[in-house]
């Protein structure tokens, strides 16, 4: 059992959305080079900064990474995963989408993808995300 005190700066919360189109694929995107696990296919979303609440930080990473807008009240609690990333430990909390306005684009990403949630079994995601697959096949 690792350490269970952190300080709280050592924890990093992101928050990242299963946007769900009228087929039901996902929406994931892949993370570019220079960045830590480049390459990997994501949930679009990010960090949550000090100060802001989870849904408002989820509604300002999908505008600026995808270009579309958000109603927070949109967002559903879908499911969370726990993961050590070495001196930090991520929380990564999982909403599911259905309601947005305008097409996604890839303004950060290399390249965006709508996948069936059987799917994403075979794409490489970082380790955090491979426990919410599953989760999310149930949910969908
Ligand atoms: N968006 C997202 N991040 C994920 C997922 N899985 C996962 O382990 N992460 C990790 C990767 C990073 O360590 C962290 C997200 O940080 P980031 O650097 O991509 O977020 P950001 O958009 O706020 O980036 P920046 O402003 O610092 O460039 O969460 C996921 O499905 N989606």
């Amino acid at each position: 059992m690792p350490d269970l005190k952190l300080p709280e700066t050592k924890l990093l919360i992101v928050v990242a959305a299963a946007m769900v189109d009228a087929q039901g694929r996902v929406l994931v995107q892949q993370r570019p080079p220079g960045k830590p696990m480049a390459g990997l296919w994501e949930f679009p979303g990010g960090k949550v900064d000090a100060g802001e609440l989870p849904e408002a930080a989820l509604c300002r990473e999908l505008e600026e990474e995808l270009g579309v807008a958000v109603d927070g009240a949109s967002l559903t609690p879908a499911a969370f995963a726990s993961e050590s990333l070495g001196e930090r430990h991520l929380l990564l909390l999982l909403y599911t989408l259905r309601d947005w306005q305008g097409s996604p684009e890839a303004h950060h990403a290399t390249a965006l993808k709508w996948v069936s949630p059987a799917e994403l079994y075979a794409l490489d995601m970082p380790p955090a995300d491979l426990p919410l697959i599953g989760l999310l096949e149930r949910l969908l």
